[in-house]
């Protein structure tokens, strides 16, 4: 039985040292560091993330600006917004929640964002720096992923790594990230030919595909460390219910796997823990105050 990575411990951890830093830089800055998000429509479950982001940035010790949107709102106004929270001294981070209404150019809405605040990582300018080592902000769920591995692994330096999933968000930033630190990367993704053969090389697995139970427990190297970054909800066997469940089939892969990430509970709450670690990291660079990160 493989042994379950525990992402919401670990995460809890991550919020507590960033609820420290962000108390010190209060005492040293004179003001809070801020987060601003921002929601277009009312997605069920896109509410529930936001209003959990913003529990957990005053939890922290951090001012947390919420902006709900109308589904109908102009492009222009939400632009608009972005670029008023740019020039706010107050907001060091900027999300804008996705996806957006079909109305909305996202890549217009991203590029909109100023760089230094792009606490997800999105912006052009942070996709590039990650690509060429510079330091940047990188996106949060691969960032939180690759925290739960080499505190799984120590050092990943020349282990074989499979990406399933090539999205913007998780799968090619995930990809960067596992270059950098020396694996031998794969990227599989809906085209990929034999991808039970191409999973079975890699002794770190991230899946991020959006398809529920895919990767089955006979896909997998015995003893490989799984990251699960799925969220689907699906039927639960009572009547009218729902559950969550990820992209790895957890029942046999956790018969064959060293390690496996559970969901809930594993890359989930990473993802907002990180994005405060981001949060805390901007406001530093933003007040030209000093920040070992090796402490996050
Ligand atoms: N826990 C967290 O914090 C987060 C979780 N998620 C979850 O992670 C999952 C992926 O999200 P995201 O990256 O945005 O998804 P996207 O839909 O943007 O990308 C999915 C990727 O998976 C590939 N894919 C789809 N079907 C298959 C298949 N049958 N075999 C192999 N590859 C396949 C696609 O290939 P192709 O490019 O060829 O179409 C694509 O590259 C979702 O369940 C999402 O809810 C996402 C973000 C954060
Ligand atoms: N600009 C932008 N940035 C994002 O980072 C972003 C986004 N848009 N859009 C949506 C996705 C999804 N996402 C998650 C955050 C937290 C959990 C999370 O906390 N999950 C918990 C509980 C989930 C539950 O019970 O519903 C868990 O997995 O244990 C999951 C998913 C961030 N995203
Ligand atoms: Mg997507």
């Amino acid at each position: 039985m493989a042994d379950i990575i525990d992402g919401k411990a670990f995460a809890e951890g991550l919020r507590a040292r960033v609820a420290t830093v962000a108390a010190d830089f209060e005492a040293q800055a004179g003001r809070k560091a801020g987060l601003a998000v921002v929601l277009v429509g009312e997605d069920p479950a896109s509410q529930v993330y936001v209003r959990s982001k913003g529990k957990q940035t005053v939890a922290c010790g951090m001012a947390s600006f919420e902006y709900r949107l109308p589904v109908e709102t102009p492009e222009a106004e939400l632009l608009a917004l972005v670029e008023k929270l740019n020039c706010d001294p107050a907001v060091d981070g900027i999300l804008v929640q996705l996806p957006l209404p079909s109305h909305i150019n996202e890549q217009k809405v991203i590029a909109t964002i100023n760089p230094d605040k792009d606490v997800d990582g999105f912006h052009v300018v942070n996709v590039g720096r990650l690509a060429t080592g510079l330091p940047g902000f990188v996106p949060c769920t691969p960032l939180g992923c690759l925290m739960l591995l080499k505190d799984k692994l120590g050092s990943l330096s020349g282990f074989e790594a499979v990406v399933v999933g090539r999205s913007n968000i998780v799968g090619k930033p995930m990809a960067q990230m596992l270059i950098a630190e020396s694996c031998t990367v794969t990227v599989a993704h809906s085209r990929t030919k034999d991808l039970p053969a191409v999973v079975r090389r890699a002794d770190i697995v991230v899946v991020a595909v959006g398809r529920a139970e895919m990767v089955k427990g006979d896909w997998l190297k015995p003893g490989a460390t799984v990251i699960d970054v799925g969220m689907n909800r699906i039927p639960a066997a009572e009547d009218g219910k729902t559950k969550l469940v990820g992209d790895v089939d957890f029942a046999s892969a956790s018969e064959v796997a060293g390690a496996i990430t559970p969901v809930p509970g594993g890359v989930g709450p990473m993802t907002i823990a990180v994005l405060l670690r981001n949060t805390i990291v901007s406001a530093h660079r933003a007040a030209g105050l000093e920040l070992d990160e090796s402490v996050l």
